[in-house]
């Protein structure tokens, strides 16, 4: 039996809130229902919801503390992750979630508007077509960095705002992943701030932008 959202979080982020850990429960809950229906998240990991989907997602807010007003993408949302789980935690930031995948796009803005999150847009649209600007970009299992850096590369405001980049989050053996990008990456092990085995692998890829 995996233990409650509520203990997992609040003892990873004792700063979150009543309404906060509300809402990541209530997150949960949604998610489960819409599984029934459309397949957004593995089945088999349904009863890993909190660990393995929202505090996963929210290993993205162990590295980076997004400034209040900031603009975020997250790009191949799918249901939502990590960006919803992220907007919870940072109410004052503004999330825009993106997936090429309609009716995915359609769950992701049923919860939002089920969990009264006002700083969240979700489009219907591929990351390539994107055309405004952010401050920082967030995913999670989309691509291989080769292909994903050109989608995003033009999606960033001119403005050097502190740590602005990409943060991925990836697991496994990501030396040759990174090789082949080309990219300057700097690479955060999950397993640094959550103890569960499932993290042992997980990491985050932050590729700063300039
Ligand atoms: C494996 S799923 C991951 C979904 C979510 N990020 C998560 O971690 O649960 C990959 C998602 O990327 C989306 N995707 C793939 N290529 C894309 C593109 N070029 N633009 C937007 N979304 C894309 C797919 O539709 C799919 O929903």
């Amino acid at each position: 039996m995996s233990i409650s959202i509520r203990i997992l979080l609040s003892g990873y982020f004792p700063e979150l809130t009543e309404d906060q850990l509300e809402k990541y429960e209530r997150m949960a809950e949604l998610y489960r229902e819409w599984n029934e229906k459309i397949n957004v998240i593995s089945r088999k990991d349904m009863e890993h919801i909190g660990e393995h989907h929202i505090l996963h997602s929210l290993g993205i807010a162990k590295v980076i503390q997004f400034p209040a007003q900031a603009h975020v993408l997250d790009v191949g949302t799918g249901g939502g992750l990590p960006g919803l789980p992220l907007a919870v935690m940072f109410p004052e930031v503004k999330f825009h979630l993106v997936d090429s995948i309609g009716k995915k796009i359609h769950v992701v803005q049923e919860i939002a508007r089920e969990l009264h999150l006002q700083n969240v847009t979700a489009t219907h649209t591929r990351a390539e077509q994107v055309r405004e600007k952010f401050d920082f970009v967030v995913s999670r299992a989309v691509t291989r960095l080769a292909n994903f850096y050109p989608w995003v590369m033009n999606s960033f405001k001119k403005e050097a705002i502190p740590h602005k980049g990409i943060y991925y989050l990836k697991g496994g053996d990501l030396e040759e992943e990174i090789a082949e990008s080309g990219l300057i990456t700097k690479v955060y092990d999950l397993k640094d701030y959550f103890t569960e085995e499932f993290f042992e692998t997980k990491k985050v890829v932050v590729v700063p932008m300039p």
